[in-house]
């Protein structure tokens, strides 16, 4: 059986601050998810009501096709914003602790905890104290106590933020590893570069509601084109529905309205002399994420 977790219209608020409203995605198993979005949109409080420590207003989340219990609660993975772990605990003995916490035995905690140290990267630290270790250190610690006790979903709250590029590299392996297992894994970021790299679906949430889920592609299918051409300077000036986005020598980026015809862009372009150079440029995760957050796109 594949785990899904589904957050079905989930709405918050604090007093008078609406933190979430209608929220509603599902993270299949197999799959890793982006969740994206500005300060303050909603992520950490989405992710805060998926491990329960947080109840919302109304909405439900269901694991399986079925609402959530405790004990499934239990089997999942999370990565808190604030971090947490006990500053002066050792990095084995917090695992060992963390992972006998979550019901497995004593052997199987030590080899766990074991495990993760050496697939993060952590084996000259593990007798260590969390509080002397880097941050960055500590921020794969926090990801190993989220993996130690085998979890049947991963909730991250931006596990990448403040990670130097190897240890990027890293965290990433792993994730994918835990989806390719059938394990449904959620995280936020900021770093929209890496989860476009990375992630199978994205999730942009804007003031606490869901304004675009899908793949890449799918969100880019609903953009507008955009066009790379090279041809004599000013060919686009006062074309319907073209709207230069740059201009460097001969190489124009065009982005076309909806319903025009690419064709006819061409046309434009090679009466007023010859073409060097005429393609389509898919749009980034970054472009859609300005989009959806300044005009506010439709999932
Ligand atoms: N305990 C709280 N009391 C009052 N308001 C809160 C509380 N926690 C969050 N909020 C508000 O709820 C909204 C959503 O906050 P949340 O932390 O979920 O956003 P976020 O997307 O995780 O942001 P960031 O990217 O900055 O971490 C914000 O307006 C925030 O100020």
């Amino acid at each position: 059986m594949t785990n899904r977790l589904e957050i079905r219209a989930i709405s918050k608020r604090y007093g008078k601050v609406t933190a979430l409203d209608g929220v509603t995605f599902d993270v299949r198993g197999g799959e890793l998810f982006g969740f994206v979005g500005s300060n303050g949109a909603g992520k950490t409080t989405t992710m805060r009501i998926a491990l329960g420590v947080l109840t919302p207003d109304s909405g439900e989340v269901w694991f399986n096709d079925l609402p959530i219990t405790h004990e499934t609660r239990t089997r999942i993975g999370y990565m808190p914003e604030e971090r947490g772990l006990y500053p002066k605990m050792k990095v084995l003995d917090h695992l060992v602790f963390l992972a006998e916490l979550h019901g497995m035995g004593a052997n199987e905690a030590h080899r766990s905890a074991e495990n993760w140290i050496v697939r993060l990267g952590l084996a000259e630290r593990r007798k260590d104290e969390i509080q002397k270790l880097s941050l960055g250190n500590q921020q794969r610690v926090q990801l190993a106590a989220a993996l130690v006790h085998d979890p049947a979903v991963l909730v991250l709250d931006e596990p990448f933020s403040g990670l130097d590029p190897i240890a990027v590299d890293v965290m990433s392996e792993v994730l994918r590893h835990k989806a390719s297992q059938g394990v449904p894994v959620v995280f936020s970021s900021h770093q929209l570069d890496l989860v476009e790299r990375l992630c199978d679906r994205v999730g942009i949430i804007r003031n606490g509601r869901m304004v675009a889920t899908g793949t890449v592609d799918e969100l880019t299918a609903h953009a507008g084109t955009k066009l790379v051409v090279g041809a004599t300077r000013g060919w686009a000036t006062g074309l319907a529905g073209v709207r230069v986005l740059s201009e460097n020598g001969t190489r124009t980026v065009v982005e076309l309205d909806d319903g025009v015809d690419d064709q006819s862009v061409l046309a434009a372009a090679l009466s007023a002399g010859p073409v060097t150079e005429f393609s389509r440029q898919r749009r980034s995760l970054t472009e859609l994420f300005r989009d959806a957050v300044t005009t506010g796109a439709k999932a």
